[in-house]
Parts: C-alpha cells; structure tokens; sequence
C-alpha cells in the first residue's frame, strides 16, 4: 500500500487507528480453545468485529514466534485474513548484516506480504537499507519506544543532541516519506511536538495507548501533519476489553471510542489544512 492509498484510507474510515493482535493463547477466552487454530479464530473474530474502524493491523510477531510452525501458521492465516484495505504491519524489529537484513526483508513483505515491517536501527544503515529497496513496502523504524528503558539509550546525549534525534534524522536520510516511518511511543508526549517539528513528512507509529497510558488526545494534537502522520496503535486495552463470548463485542466498543476520538482531531486537523 502506498501513502496516497493509505492517507485516503484514514480520510474514508476517520480513523489512523491500527489494531494490535499481540495474541496471547493463554489470554485468549477459553471456549476458543477448542477450535483448531485458537489463536486464528481469535484474530479472525477481532478482525471481523473491528475492520470498519481501524486502518491498520500490526502483528507482533512475538506473541506468534514463541508457538513454533503453529503459531507462524496463525500468523500467515490471520494476515491472509485481513482485507487488502489495511496496512499491515509485522512488528518483528528485525535489522541484521546487509545479507541477513535482506532476508527479513523477504520474509515479511514476499513470503508473508505484509505492507511494513518494524526494523531496530542499531546497526546502522547497510542493517535497514535492505527493507527500503521493496517497491511500495515500508520500514517502520524504531525512534523513540514507549518504554522505561527508552532512557537507557534514547534520551541520552550524542554530542549536542539525544541520540533518538540522531537516529531519526540518519533515518530520514535514508528513506523517503514514502517508504520510511517512526515509532514514536505514546507515553513521550513531552518530545512529540519537537519531534514533529523535526520530522514534519514522515508517518510516526504510535503504540502505548491504553494499557500504557499514552493520551490519545494529546498525540493528536502536537503530532498530526497535513496528511494526519499518524497511526496509533493499542494492543491488549483493544483485544482483551471483554474475555466471555462477546469478547469479539467488547473489542468493537473499545476500537469504537477510540475512533470517534479520532474522528473529531481528525476534522480539526484536515480543516486546518
Ligand atoms: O514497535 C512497536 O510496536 C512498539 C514500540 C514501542 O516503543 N512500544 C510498544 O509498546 N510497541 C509495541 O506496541 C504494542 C503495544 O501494546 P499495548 O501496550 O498492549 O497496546 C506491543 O506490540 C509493543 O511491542
């Protein structure tokens, strides 16, 4: 998918939300677990109960790795199972030697046709240039993580700047607003608006709404561009809202109020222009 179809996809549906199925099978609603594939009817019951408010799904591939060949087959059967009106996006955090990079690259946009996939940039630019040589296929950098730990690395000093700030600006001079993006955790709210200032094309990844407590409306208001630049993610405050039969319904009102959230920044933010 590229921007242009993705940026009209957010204008259709008022929505930059991006569905998370980080699923867990031991947090799953227990009738499910008679099914074949649990993890699969899981996913497919979210999908199905929330298509029409989000734009995006990111698996994170995690939650599908550690099942062995069952949960690669979950994950393959749930991206064959989203609408080709979503990004999709495999969140692996990949980045390698180039050779290896290269690999991941075909991984998850040949093998799995994902739209994006998010890479760690620790290892410099042959690590993520790979990713950004697939037509129409886009690298999700990480940027500044939502985490604790962010501190650690990110928000330390390199010369007269943080090293985050660093990293994003090596990013963009290695993608395009085109076919790069950055993750930017929604509990960094304090650099979000410099980072916009910094970073005025590209989309930004947002997850760490809800179960960590990132404000929705805060992002939204420092961090929209004219395209809206952003798809805010939230995982576990979305799939697990319910855990009974109705589960697939409790995650439609929890989308639901994030998307009509979303909606009304919308209008403000495209109206502005
Ligand atoms: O790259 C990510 O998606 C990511 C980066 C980051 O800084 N923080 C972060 O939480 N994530 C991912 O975003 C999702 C957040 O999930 P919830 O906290 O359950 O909404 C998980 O899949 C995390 O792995």
């Amino acid at each position: 998918m590229n921007r242009h179809e993705l940026v009209n996809l957010i204008k259709e549906r008022q929505s930059y939300l991006c569905v998370g199925l980080d699923t867990d099978i031991t947090k799953i609603p227990r009738h499910l677990l008679s099914h074949a594939d649990p993890v699969f009817a899981f996913n497919k019951a979210i999908i199905d109960a929330t298509k029409d408010l989000c734009v995006s799904y990111k698996i994170n591939t995690a939650f599908y790795e550690c099942m062995g060949i069952r949960g690669w087959e979950s994950l393959q059967r749930t991206v064959e199972y989203i609408p080709s009106t979503h990004f999709t996006i495999a969140d692996a955090k990949r980045g390698d030697i180039g050779n290896t990079s290269t690999q991941y690259a075909k991984t998850f946009f040949e093998t799995y046709n994902f739209d994006a996939v998010t890479v760690a940039p620790y290892m410099g630019r042959d690590s993520v240039q790979p990713f950004l040589s697939f037509h129409e296929k886009w690298t999700i950098m990480l940027g500044l993580t939502s985490n604790e730990g962010s501190k650690d690395f990110q928000l330390t000093p390199s010369g007269d700047e943080m090293l985050y700030e660093k990293v994003l600006k090596a990013g963009m001079s290695w993608g395009t607003p085109d076919n790069m993006m950055f993750v930017i955790g929604a509990t960094q709210s304090a650099q979000l608006a410099y980072i916009r200032q910094l970073v005025p094309d590209h989309f930004f990844l947002v997850p760490g709404v809800g179960a960590q407590g990132g404000n929705l409306q805060e992002i939204s208001a420092v961090a929209m561009n004219k395209d809206c630049g952003l798809l805010v993610n939230a995982s576990r405050s979305i799939i697990y809202a319910g855990n009974g039969e109705d589960f697939a319904q409790d995650a439609r009102v929890a989308a639901q109020a994030l998307q009509q959230e979303m909606a009304e920044y919308l209008d403000v933010a495209l109206a502005a222009g």
